[in-house]
């Protein structure tokens, strides 16, 4: 695996399906979550919307003795829908976490959400109060290589990348727009992503696994948004969990 002595050397995790997946990525949340709360009252996650990671998060929420109250969540991304439409991250977020009792889910945009100008503000606003680095942020991929809402060929794709970019979130215009998700979507910045004790990357199947390994090789954060954890800081610990 590619990797410096300035930048995070990257940990795989092969399961042999992706039940395990969930169990080893709940597993491993959960300790973030509790060593987090013991250290400092609180903890605050970023977690990737979209099907794969979904499982995981329903069984975080069966981890005994997590005071959920003091557990503070945002998606790594969002699409501009409105709260209550299929498509929307933080609604799914929230529906895996109804048995977590006081977990707090910060939205990234508005409730009608046809203003992504708007929710780009919001958006900014909420993680600027919170301007800690996460305890740990859980990224997806798509087939095309992009990561929260990174996507490459998107105008806003270089400002998001760029390490000296002050803001936490921006809006990103996928181009094109992916048919199942065919929306402006608000997307934490690469710099804000990487301002983490951990990430997590969660995949399944070989043809995610090739665009991965492919990335990380190229380390061209431009083609490939995922390989923005190829740098990620030395002390950032970056865990890839895979299964077929
Ligand atoms: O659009 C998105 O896609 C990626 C990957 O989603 P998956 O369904 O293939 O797991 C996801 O990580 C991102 O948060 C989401 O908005």
């Amino acid at each position: 695996m590619p990797g410096s002595t300035n930048t995070a050397v990257p940990t795989w995790h092969e399961y042999a399906d992706a039940d395990a997946l969930a169990v080893g990525l709940a597993d491993a949340l959960a300790c973030v979550c509790s060593d987090a709360i013991g250290a400092r009252s609180m903890a605050w996650i970023a977690l990737a919307g979209g099907r794969t990671p979904l499982p995981a998060y329903a069984r975080l929420t069966r981890a005994p003795g997590i005071d959920w109250g003091r557990v503070v969540a945002v998606a790594t991304d969002e699409r501009c829908v409105p709260f209550d439409h299929p498509a929307c991250n933080t609604r799914a977020l929230m529906a895996q976490f109804v048995d977590s009792p006081g977990l707090s889910v910060l939205p990234l945009t508005r409730p009608s959400d046809g203003e992504p100008d708007a929710s780009e503000l919001l958006a900014q606003r909420e993680l600027n109060s919170r301007a800690q680095p996460f305890d740990a942020v859980v990224l997806g991929m798509g087939g095309d290589a992009h990561t929260a809402s990174l996507f490459p060929g998107a105008p806003q794709l270089a400002g998001a990348l760029d390490p000296r970019n002050t803001l936490e979130a921006i809006r990103v215009d996928p181009m094109p727009l992916p048919p199942e998700a065919p929306f402006p979507r608000i997307t934490l910045t690469a710099s804000r992503l990487l301002r983490a004790h951990e990430i997590h990357v969660a995949l399944t199947g070989a043809d995610k696994r090739g665009v991965l390994e492919r990335a990380l090789a190229s380390n061209d954060v431009t083609a490939h948004p995922i390989a923005i954890v190829g740098r990620a800081a030395p002390d950032t610990r970056v865990h890839l969990h895979w299964s077929p």
